[in-house]
């Protein structure tokens, strides 16, 4: 695990709500994220990850509560100032026509750059490499609505790597992704030595990549702390209705999760 003890906060976020229509969506979260850690937003369908994220990259603006990014306001931040800050991708991969891959990646150096600015022989290197990362030298010149899903996210993947910034809020990353490109992706930004963010479904790739974990149910912060903090048999049970076993993984130690599977014969339809 990172050590947490010595890097400053690059986030913290108090009694965070959001009421949307009479309906509590984010019910009193907090927690802090220490500078460079990776953090894995976990818990079901529904229970606030994208909403959670998005008050993060201030899309949404919470009913009430406090979020401080790198000591400051998020609040107080001018929107280029954050766009240099916060790079985001999004669950679902937008369309962008009459763009070809490396053009969206150079999108990436929007923040940094003035209306009359032109492309140094640095940026075209910083281009070249991001999209060399993410696999996709070969696609480069291809429009990027003939990308696959993975290909698109990865592309996007590559922009915000460009984009540079201290940290990287991703919306569920993995899900147009092979198990591959699942692993690759996030060691990638791992290795970024930035702070991230991820929303993950797959608990077993939380458990082996992220340092730690926020598990959300019904808006509410059920656990924040290491994978195996969080990630234990009665809160699985507990918050994703499944039943498992924990053991520690035979590489990295953190929990590897095996499920158990309702036998289909006992699965009565209604119950
Ligand atoms: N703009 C909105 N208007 C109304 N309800 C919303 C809005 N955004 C989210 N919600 C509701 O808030 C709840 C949480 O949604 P959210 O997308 O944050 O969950 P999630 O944990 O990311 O789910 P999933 O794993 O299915 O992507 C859902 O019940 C959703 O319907």
């Amino acid at each position: 695990m990172t050590d947490t003890t010595t890097q400053p906060l690059a986030l913290s976020v108090s009694q965070l709500s959001w009421t949307h229509d009479d309906c509590a969506i984010l019910k009193n979260i907090q927690f802090d994220l220490p500078a460079k850690q990776m953090l894995g937003v976990i818990g079901p369908n529904g229970a606030g990850k994208s909403s959670l994220l998005r008050c993060l990259y201030r899309f949404i603006l919470p009913s009430s509560g406090h979020i401080s990014l790198f000591g400051q306001n998020i609040a107080q931040y001018s929107a280029r100032q954050l766009a240099t800050k916060i790079a985001v991708v999004q669950q679902d991969t937008p369309q962008f026509f009459e763009m070809n891959t490396r053009q969206l990646v150079a999108m990436g150096l929007t923040p940094h750059k003035g209306l009359l600015d032109s492309t140094t022989s640095k940026d075209n290197q910083l281009i070249d490499d991001a999209i060399l990362q993410v696999g996709l030298a070969t696609k480069a010149e291809l429009q990027y609505s003939q990308l696959s899903g993975g290909e698109k996210q990865r592309a996007l993947i590559a922009r915000a790597i460009v984009q540079q910034p201290q940290l990287l809020i991703l919306d569920e990353p993995t899900n147009h992704l092979d198990i591959h490109y699942q692993i690759q992706i996030l060691q990638l930004v791992k290795s970024l030595g930035i702070t991230v963010i991820a929303s993950i479904h797959d608990l077993n790739l939380a458990s082996a990549m992220c340092d730690n974990l926020v598990l959300l149910n019904q808006g509410e912060l059920i656990a924040n702390g290491s994978p195996s903090e969080v990630l234990t048999e009665d809160q699985i049970s507990t918050v994703f209705k499944v039943c498992c076993e924990i053991e520690p993984h035979r590489q990295h130690g953190n929990p590897l999760i095996s499920y158990f599977y309702h036998d289909a014969n006992q699965i009565i339809v209604g119950h």
